[in-house]
């Protein structure tokens, strides 16, 4: 089934922003053919001896971009409520670091299947991951039918720092524009504190090489920015710009604490940030600057991080988050309107993996990502505005229908790309070894 008519939806296609002005959504058609839009409303036009091979009916349904998930740890599902309430490298060095040591490729493969099928179900049809045994993560995206940009996590100063550079050109070798083109790969420096200087810059020889991009955790906590202006005399971002990392693609997650003139630097060189709110208030790293750095222009795509410090997946939480978060930490109630927190889920999350000319939005030409949104539901009424309802009232437990390169993978809530009843058993069997249950 090639071609799919989407009918009658209320159409919010996220092609413009809140200073384009203009309409925001309006009720009409998307027609898919072939893995892309070829209309949307007004936009392109559906040939009149054009025949579906299936029609969706979306009356009383939103129509919008797939959510775009820039920054998750996908199977730390197994770790999801192993250790809470600590902070950030504490939670790390004294709880996962340890955990990780006995994961084995299958217990990696079963926890991402968990980790897809609860994106998928909340509505999410791209993540960006950066973790290991990432073939398992490969064949797990290839066989559920998401979208992911794929990073092989490297600690430059851990015994797997060889092995970590050996696998991640594997994995480009193996996976870059693989599964329909539904996978990209970067490498995946983990830290300015678990990479020194000397691993970058082999960690970017290899982007040059490989002409990939560069995932890599920056400037999360205060702790990190102190210990490395200590250590570097110079705080991480402008590290990373000293050796060299923003002359690639990159994508930043956190960028919590950083100056004013360090968002300037992000700017300049297009660095794709990720905001990942609830991971950032659930370690206690601090409050990213995000309405500073939309204000100047850095493309701030959302994030997850991973399950074990959120935890879950759900990105429709996420924008809420996003949004309330800004506007206490403010002290202004206009900081981050519901649309641009739609964007930051869609739109500028697809600038952010640098995939701004196949997703984020409903056009002609674009991949066809999108999902539906029962909006005939208690929370959704009056039905003032849906772009309101979508972020301030939503849960990701409204998506109804999924669509990933103009595949159903999810209709009426079944997912029918994932054996559930298989991944719930084999993700407990995991997570009872792992935590020596
Ligand atoms: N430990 C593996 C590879 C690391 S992958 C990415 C790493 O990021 C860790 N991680 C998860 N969330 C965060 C975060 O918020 N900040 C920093 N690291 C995190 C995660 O536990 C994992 O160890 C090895 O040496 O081969
Ligand atoms: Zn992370």
């Amino acid at each position: 089934m090639n071609r799919i008519l989407i009918q009658d939806g209320l159409i919010i296609p996220m092609d413009k922003s809140l200073a384009d002005g203009g309409e925001l959504h309006y009720t009409g058609d998307v027609a898919v053919e072939q893995g892309k839009i070829v209309a949307a409303g007004p936009e392109g036009t559906i040939p009149a001896d054009w025949k579906p091979d299936k029609i969706i009916d979306a009356r009383g349904k939103a129509v919008l971009p797939g959510f775009i998930n820039c920054h998750t740890h996908a199977a730390m599902t197994l770790f999801r409520s192993y250790a809470d309430d600590l902070p950030l490298m504490q939670w790390l060095g004294e709880k996962i670091w340890p955990l990780e040591e006995n994961l084995q490729s299958e217990d990696v493969y079963w926890g991402t299947q968990l980790a897809i099928l609860e994106m998928i179900r909340s509505g999410t049809t791209t993540f960006a991951d950066m973790y290991f045994f990432m073939d398992q993560v490969a064949q797990a995206v290839a066989e559920t039918g998401i979208r992911a940009c794929l990073s092989r996590g490297m600690i430059g100063v851990a015994p797997t720092r060889d092995e970590a550079l050996k696998e991640s050109k594997e994995l480009v070798r193996n996976w870059h524009r693989q599964a329909e083109g539904r996978i990209n790969v970067m490498l995946g420096p983990h830290a300015p504190y678990t990479c020194p200087p000397d691993y970058l810059d082999k960690v970017l020889e290899m982007a040059a090489e490989l002409t990939v991009g560069i995932h890599i955790h920056l400037a999360e906590t205060r702790d990190e920015v102190r210990d490395i202006t200590k250590q570097y005399g110079k705080t991480p971002i402008r590290l990373m710009e000293e050796v060299g990392l923003f002359k690639f693609p990159v994508l930043a997650a956190h960028c919590v604490h950083l100056d004013e003139e360090e968002i300037e630097i992000l700017k300049t060189h297009g660095v794709g940030v990720v905001h990942n709110p609830e991971s950032n208030m659930k370690l206690a790293s601090g409050i990213a600057p995000v309405s500073r750095m939309l204000e100047v222009g850095v493309k701030v795509g959302l994030g997850t991080d991973g399950p074990a410090s959120n935890n879950n997946l759900d990105l429709i939480e996420e924008m809420r988050t996003a949004a309330l978060l800004q506007k206490v930490s403010m002290q202004d109630p206009t900081a981050i309107p519901a649309y641009q927190a739609l964007e930051m889920a869609t739109r500028l999350g697809a600038a952010a993996l640098g995939l701004s000319e196949e997703v984020g939005v409903i056009k002609p030409g674009y991949k066809a990502d999108i999902i539906l949104v029962d909006l005939n539901q208690p929370h959704f009424y009056p039905h003032h505005d849906p772009l309101a309802h979508l972020v301030y009232a939503a849960r990701g437990a409204d998506v109804d229908t999924v669509i990933i390169d103009g595949k159903v993978v999810m209709e009426n809530r079944e997912v029918k790309t994932i054996d559930t009843e298989r991944v719930y058993w084999e993700v407990e069997q995991s997570a009872r070894r792992l935590a020596g249950r």
